[in-house]
């Protein structure tokens, strides 16, 4: 029996010479000979008699192809081995070789990858880090999404914060779709909310984190970066995907951009949504991403508003805890679905909503507090029914939202 997407994509030793990947090549394809095409094709590029010269140096470049297993649909999943020689520590390098130009041809999806403990970044802060700087333990973090998404100018963004800070939010993040856009440039955000970030600290001693969203080209989105840090902003948000994983790598390696980085799955559904081709959601979303250095990742939550499988969720979720990146369930997320959430993971998780907020029939404050009253009775394990909560915000997200 085939292991589970999350066991297949376990770590492999810090050193380990080997890159370990599982490709399933659909019914009707030739998976041997694809495999073959993908372990040379992918590495030395070539192999024959022509090269016999060069055979010492070719070979230490080779992959191998280690296992073939035939799947009752017809399907076959092979295990290939790339030598992390052939590497410059990189994500860029890493996706090139595993499925560069082949992607073009061939017809075969990755199931998972395993990467040595020490290839690539660890995450600077993590969860632990996430929660040192805000002082919160033993309880989920709570994060909503500034909205509406467009059309809101700086004031208007530290207007919606100080009705969540108020109500105790610990983390807030611009939406992904806004850019560094005139009516609303990204350091006026910044500039407008930290007073509001400043005051809450000066009542309550709580920090809150305000992921400010990056965009420009690969060099203007750095400066953006320094810039805002310098500043003091103390959260960025990325869109790893469609800015590319060169980037994130850059920031994270940035002595001057030390502050927790939130990835964004924008565009994962493009590399991932395909059912015979590109990659599984929790290589992309799980083992890349924690790889790369971020400390906090979203993906869509399977009891959200996007069409996820558990399993996909599973495998996320597996690949980020296994290097203490912040697992932040997303999409569609409001108090209702805090129970299922909790009842899967547990607390170390970061529950992030948008609307599940900021659209609360009582306002912005009430939408926050909705969500630490559904947190207090999970753990006092009182129902969240509809019908046995008391009147108040919970009560009144689950009559607007359901769950429970
Ligand atoms: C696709 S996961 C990212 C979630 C996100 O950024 C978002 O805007 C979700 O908004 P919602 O109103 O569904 O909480």
């Amino acid at each position: 029996m085939m292991p589970a997407e999350d066991e297949r994509s376990r770590d492999l030793p810090a050193g380990h010479s080997w890159i370990e990947v599982d490709y399933r090549f659909p019914p009707g394809a030739d998976g041997a000979r694809q495999a073959q095409m993908l372990a040379v094709g992918q590495t030395a590029g070539s192999w024959d008699a022509r090269h016999s010269h060069r055979e010492k140096e070719l070979r230490s470049h080779l992959g191998e192809v280690r296992s073939l297993a035939l799947q009752e649909d017809g399907g076959t999943v092979a295990t290939i081995a790339f030598p992390r020689g052939n590497l410059d520590g990189s994500m860029g390098a890493l996706l090139t070789m595993i499925f560069g130009k082949y992607s073009l041809g061939g017809v075969a999806r990755i199931l998972a990858l395993r990467l040595p403990a020490d290839y690539g970044l660890q995450p600077r802060f993590g969860l632990p880090g996430l929660r040192q700087r805000l002082d919160v333990h033993g309880r989920p973090l709570i994060m909503a999404i500034f909205k509406p998404a467009l059309g809101l100018d700086a004031a208007g963004h530290a207007e919606i914060l100080a009705q969540a800070a108020m109500a105790g939010l610990d983390i807030i993040k611009d939406d992904e779709i806004l850019p560094d856009l005139a009516e609303a440039p990204v350091l006026e955000r910044w500039r407008a909310c930290a007073p509001i970030i400043e005051a809450r600290r000066d009542r309550s001693g709580r920090d809150l984190l305000y992921a400010v969203n990056l965009s420009g080209d690969a060099r203007s989105l750095q400066e953006q970066a320094r810039r805002l840090v310098a500043e003091g902003a103390n959260a960025l948000l990325l869109n790893v995907l469609t800015y590319g994983f060169a980037v994130l790598e850059a920031l994270v390696r940035d002595p001057e951009v030390a502050v927790p980085i939130f990835a964004h799955p924008a565009f994962a559904g493009a590399l991932c949504g395909a059912p015979e081709h590109g990659l599984a959601y929790g290589v992309v979303l799980g083992t890349l991403m924690a790889h790369a250095g971020a400390d906090a990742v979203l993906y869509p939550a399977h009891y959200g508003s996007l069409p996820f499988s558990a399993a996909d969720e599973t495998a996320i979720v597996a690949a980020l805890r296994a290097r203490a990146v912040a697992p932040v369930p997303s999409a569609g997320v409001h108090p209702g679905t805090l129970a299922q959430i909790l009842g899967d993971y547990g607390c170390e998780v970061i529950l992030n909503a948008g609307t599940g907020i900021m659209d609360h029939p009582d306002g912005i404050g009430p939408g926050v507090l909705a969500f630490f009253e559904a947190w207090e009775r999970w753990q006092q394990g009182e129902s969240l029914r509809l019908e046995a909560v008391p009147p108040g915000p919970l009560h009144r997200a689950l009559e607007k939202w359901g769950g429970g």
